[in-house]
């Protein structure tokens, strides 16, 4: 708990005396079970507190001031962005799932010669045409001679066209007189049918895909084709977790008030959907020294510690930032759940962020603070923002914004229940987690989407200048 809430409660009563009439009527059912917990948490704050936010510079001074939701992920995606990414080469077989430091740029035309898409006949000229040769063209080989006019060759799909070939005409369509060895065709021949011209797909030299494509199987496949053996990727930025709380089992069932660790198995894999390489999830309990220790001597660009943000008897991190000469850029977001979060600047210069330990809280702080900054880290693109309606009402914070797990339905937003801060369960079904301004969402708003990392992530659109059918 923070030194504001803690008087804002004690001057003003229950939270939900006072939520009740700032958001729409809250909707049937078990949504509010989970709202009704965060918010009964939380005192109010004076009208107005959110917005006078400006990030803390210089100290790890506790300023009881939160930063405004947008804001907070403004200051983490700067963040992020002045620290430029670092690059390596690496080769085809390593480099999926990492990001493009460099255009991809065509090494040769594709296809690197005139090629034919069908199993058939090369033919020169006008049919019918003489079969002078039994043998075929083969996919693989090098060049033949030029095909005479009026002749006729076997060819296979993928193998060279001889030069002077009009037209390739598929074996289907095509018939043999055993007598003369002629061969006619049963249908229009039209120059240049099933060949596919060099350079069709590209010349070279020609960009493919922009820097910062995410390396996705095709993405390889196309690098290969294109004469590619390595790529320039950027580095992963690299994440130490720090899971902090006497009371977490890590295998089990929980037991005389110990319960299950829900952080450490999620986290990391959850950071390397956001591109981190996760060097290591450590467990330190509620211990001072080796979370002071961990912390001054971590080498990772980030790290991240879950629980202890808040102001309880164990709550070390602020305590610990304040000793180890950390700057507080944000200190508390004015968000439900994941209030207590926050981003420091550590003396080395690298930077920390604080999930709270309710598990949704963790995941909201994610979502806020660690995924912006770890996008410019790996020299990601921040995704287009988008919107889409929400179905029926959702409940609101009177001051602050709502982080709610949804699934998409026709088009729609549909909120999900079990999304009370202490709760995987909404999240663990979920497509996303969508943004609720304070006061609330009225049916068909359109509510911003904050999607999750394993949902598709392209940051490059086609353009259609290449539309058509190609054999
Ligand atoms: N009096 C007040 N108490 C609290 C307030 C408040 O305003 N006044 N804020 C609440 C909010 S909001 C949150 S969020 C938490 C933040 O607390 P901490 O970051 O200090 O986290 P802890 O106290 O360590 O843990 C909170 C909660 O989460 C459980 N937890 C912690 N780590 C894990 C984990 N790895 N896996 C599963 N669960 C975890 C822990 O057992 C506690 O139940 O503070 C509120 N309190
Ligand atoms: O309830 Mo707290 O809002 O979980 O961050």
């Amino acid at each position: 708990m923070t030194g504001h809430d803690r008087e804002a409660t004690a001057a003003s009563g229950s939270e939900r005396d006072q939520a009740a009439p700032a958001g729409p009527t809250p909707p049937a059912g078990g949504e509010l079970d989970g709202v009704d917990e965060a918010l009964a948490l939380v005192g109010p704050r004076p009208q107005g507190a959110a917005a006078s936010y400006t990030p803390a510079e210089g100290s790890a001074t506790r300023r009881h001031r939160a930063a405004p939701w947008p804001e907070a992920r403004a200051v983490a995606a700067r963040v992020g962005r002045t620290a430029p990414p670092r690059t390596r080469r690496v080769p085809l077989g390593e480099a999926v799932g990492q990001v493009l430091a460099e255009p991809l740029t065509a090494l040769c035309d594709l296809p690197s010669f005139d090629t034919s898409a069908m199993d058939g006949w090369a033919v020169a000229g006008p049919g019918p045409w003489a079969v002078e040769d039994e043998a075929s063209i083969l996919a693989g080989h090098g060049d033949s001679g030029p095909l005479p006019d009026g002749t006729a060759v076997r060819i296979a799909t993928g193998a060279r066209v001889p030069p002077e070939t009009t037209a390739v005409i598929r074996s289907e369509h095509g018939r043999v007189d055993t007598a003369g060895r002629q061969l006619h065709a049963d249908r229009e021949v039209v120059p240049g049918q099933d060949i596919r011209p060099r350079g069709q797909e590209c010349r070279s030299g020609e960009r493919l895909l922009p820097a910062s494509t995410l390396v996705t199987p095709p993405v390889l496949g196309l690098a290969a084709a294109a004469g590619y053996d390595e790529l320039v990727t950027f580095t992963r930025p690299r994440v130490e977790v720090l899971v902090l709380g006497d009371e977490l089992l890590t295998s089990s069932l929980p037991r005389d008030g110990l319960i299950r660790d829900a952080l450490g198995p999620m986290i990391g894999p959850w950071l390397r959907a956001l591109g981190a390489e996760v060097l290591a999830t450590r467990r330190l309990g509620d211990d001072a020294e080796a979370l002071h220790r961990a912390v001054t001597t971590s080498d990772a660009d980030l790290v991240i510690t879950t629980g202890g943000t808040a102001a309880g008897p164990v709550d070390h991190v602020h305590p610990v930032l304040r000793k180890a000469g950390a700057e507080l850029l944000v200190d508390q977001v004015a968000v439900r759940p994941g209030h207590p979060m926050l981003l420091a600047r550590l003396a080395s210069g690298r930077h920390l962020v604080g999930l709270p330990g309710n598990p949704l809280a963790a995941v909201s702080g994610l979502l806020t603070l660690a995924e912006p900054l770890l996008r410019g880290l790996a020299g990601r693109p921040a995704p287009d923002p988008y919107r889409a309606p929400v179905r029926g009402e959702v409940h609101g914070h009177p001051h602050d914004t709502r982080l709610v797990p949804f699934v998409h339905r026709d088009g729609r937003l549909e909120p999900l229940h079990y999304n009370g801060p202490a709760m995987l369960r909404g999240t663990a079904a979920a497509d996303g987690l969508a943004v609720v301004p304070p006061g609330g969402a009225r049916p068909g708003d359109e509510l911003e989407v904050l999607d999750l990392p394993w949902a598709t992530w392209s940051p490059w659109t086609p353009s259609d200048e290449a539309g058509g059918c190609f054999t």
